[in-house]
């Protein structure tokens, strides 16, 4: 109904919000885009779900997020498949690792202080009852 489509719209303008702040920072460029495997020829053989910023949004407008729960499993992809790709003791997946570190912790903060627990309990409820 009408209530709860403006629920949903609202998640999606705050998820829409959290990405576009995150793709503002310069330590998380090289996850604002799927990782290119003409660059990383054998990527999609280590990583089975790739994800990144760019496709969250196309997500977020396809309305495949009804809660932040849903929307979190697919972010936390990102620096997920970062860490597991990049597992070496060499600069290179040392400086990405951190970034993917970064980028986790940077996300909790966000939802910790910015989601109101009652607006993801009534995403949650919405969703129960589809
Ligand atoms: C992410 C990721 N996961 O495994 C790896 C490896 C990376 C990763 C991939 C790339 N090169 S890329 O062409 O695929 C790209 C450039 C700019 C934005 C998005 C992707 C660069 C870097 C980097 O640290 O600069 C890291």
């Amino acid at each position: 109904d009408k209530q709860e489509e403006d629920v949903l719209r609202e998640l999606r303008l705050f998820l829409r919000n959290v990405i576009e702040r995150l793709s503002l920072d310069r330590r998380f460029r090289a996850f604002t885009k799927p990782v290119d495997t003409e660059e990383v020829p054998d990527y999609l053989m280590v990583i089975k779900k790739p994800m990144d910023f760019s496709t969250l949004l196309t997500n977020i407008d396809e309305h495949k997020y009804h809660t932040v729960r849903e929307f979190m499993a697919d972010a936390d992809l990102i620096w997920q498949n970062a860490l597991e790709y990049n597992p070496d003791n060499d600069p290179i997946d040392r400086h990405i690792r951190h970034r993917a570190c970064a980028l986790k912790d940077t996300v909790r903060a966000i939802i910790r202080d910015e989601l109101d627990g009652d607006f993801e309990r009534v995403c949650e409820e919405i969703r129960e009852s589809r």
